[in-house]
C-alpha cells in the first residue's frame, strides 16, 4: 500500500455558466462525507464536449467568488483559466498533482452521467493515475449499466467506503451519494432570459451580480 499525506482534496469542475446550489450543496456535502481538508471548484475555460458557455470564463469565475465566499472548505482553483485550448481534466490533475505532492489524496469528483462518458475523454485511462475518482449518485447507485469497457476498468479500481481514499493518493474509484437538487444552469438561463428572477437558486450576491450587470439577457436594472 502507498504512503498518503494529510487529508484527500477534491475537484468539483463544471461550466458553472452560472453556480447555482445545485453546485454548492452537492460540494458541501462531499466536503464533509469524504473528510476534505478543501474542495476545489474548478471552472473550465474551453469546457471539451460542449458549446462554449455564454459568460467568459473571467464572469463565470467571479461568480464563483462570489458563491463560495463564506463557505468554509469550498475554494475557486482557477488553473484551467491558464491554459489555451480545450480544458482537459487529465492536464489538471498533472498540475495539481505536481503542486500537492506524489502522497496527498487527490479526488476528481463527477456526477454518474460524466462517469459513463467517461472513455470519451482525452487520456481517460490516465485520470486514475492522478487521482481519485468520486461518482455522485443519487442512492449511491451507478443508474444506468456501465459500457462493457468502463465496467471492466471500474472492477479493480471501485471501493465502498471514503475511508479507502485515505491510504492510497490515488487510482480508486467510490460512488458517493449527494442531494440532486432540481435547478439547472440551463434552467437558470432561461428564467433570466425571461426576465424572470432567479434568486434563491443560488447565493444572493451571485443573483445580485447578476441582475445588476444584466446578464443572460436579463433585463438591467
Ligand atoms: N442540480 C445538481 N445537483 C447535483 N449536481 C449537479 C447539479 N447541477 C450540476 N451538477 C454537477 O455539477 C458539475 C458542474 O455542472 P455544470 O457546470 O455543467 O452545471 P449544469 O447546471 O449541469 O449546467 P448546464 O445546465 O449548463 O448543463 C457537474 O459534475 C454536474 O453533474
Ligand atoms: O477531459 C476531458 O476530456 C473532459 C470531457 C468532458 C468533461 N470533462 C470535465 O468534466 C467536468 C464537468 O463538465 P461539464 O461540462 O459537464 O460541466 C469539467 O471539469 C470538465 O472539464 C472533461
Amino acid at each position: 500500500m502507498s504512503t498518503t499525506a494529510g487529508a484527500p482534496v477534491a475537484l468539483l469542475g463544471g461550466t458553472f455558466d452560472p453556480v447555482h446550489y445545485g453546485h454548492i450543496r452537492p460540494a458541501i456535502e462531499l466536503l464533509e462525507g469524504l473528510g476534505l481538508s478543501e474542495l476545489r471548484l474548478v471552472p473550465g475555460r474551453v469546457p471539451p464536449h460542449r458549446p462554449q458557455p455564454r459568460l467568459d470564463a473571467q464572469t463565470r469565475t467571479h461568480l464563483l467568488h462570489l458563491a463560495v465566499a463564506n463557505i468554509p472548505g469550498l475554494v475557486v482553483d482557477e488553473r484551467e483559466l491558464q491554459r489555451a485550448g480545450p480544458s482537459y481534466t487529465s492536464d489538471t490533475l498533472q498540475g495539481l498533482r505536481r503542486e500537492l505532492g506524489p502522497e496527498r489524496p487527490l479526488c476528481f469528483a463527477m456526477g454518474s452521467d460524466a462517469f459513463r462518458s467517461l472513455p470519451h475523454w482525452h487520456r481517460w485511462q490516465t485520470l486514475a493515475e492522478q487521482a481519485h475518482l468520486v461518482v455522485t449518485t443519487r442512492g449511491g447507485d451507478s443508474g444506468e449499466p456501465l459500457s462493457p469497457e468502463l465496467a471492466e476498468w471500474l472492477a479493480p479500481r471501485q471501493v465502498q467506503s471514503a475511508q479507502a481514499l485515505r491510504s492510497t493518493p490515488a487510482g480508486r474509484v467510490l460512488f458517493h451519494p449527494v442531494s440532486r437538487l432540481e435547478i439547472s444552469a440551463t434552467g437558470v438561463r432561461r428564467l433570466m432570459a425571461q426576465g424572470r428572477s432567479a434568486r434563491g437558486l443560488m447565493p444572493d450576491p451571485v443573483w445580485e451580480a447578476m441582475a445588476d450587470a444584466g446578464l443572460y439577457g436579463y433585463p438591467q436594472q
